[in-house]
């Protein structure tokens, strides 16, 4: 959308900051939810499934215009810092064992 002012410009930049880290933050939500389904740290990392997500938002960036070299490093980084919060979490409350279940 074009803008007529740096203030209008900014005002988008704002909109999308507030939906931005509203995403950001259900998805580290749904993420750290994970955790409860893994058995192992090498299963939490899952880097091919870290991979396959890094490929398929690659895809949708070019098909909306986005630079699909800065929403990789984007994610890297989401991605990295998630699986912080799941090792975190799958530490703190490990699943009960399907013998203790
Ligand atoms: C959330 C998961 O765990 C980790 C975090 C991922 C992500 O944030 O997309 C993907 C794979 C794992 O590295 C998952 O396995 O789906």
């Amino acid at each position: 959308m074009q803008c007529n002012s740096l203030d209008e410009v900014r005002s988008h930049i704002d909109a999308i900051d507030d939906q931005t880290i509203a995403l950001i933050g259900g998805r580290g939500q749904y993420a750290v939810q994970a955790s409860a389904f893994k058995k192992d740290e090498e299963g939490v990392r899952d880097t091919n499934r870290m991979e396959r997500v890094i490929a398929k938002v690659r895809g949708k960036a070019e098909r909306c215009g986005a630079n699909p070299d800065v929403v990789e490093a984007i994610y890297r980084e989401i991605i990295s810092r998630f699986i912080n919060m799941e090792m975190r979490e799958f530490h703190d409350h490990p699943s009960p064992t399907p013998a203790e279940a």
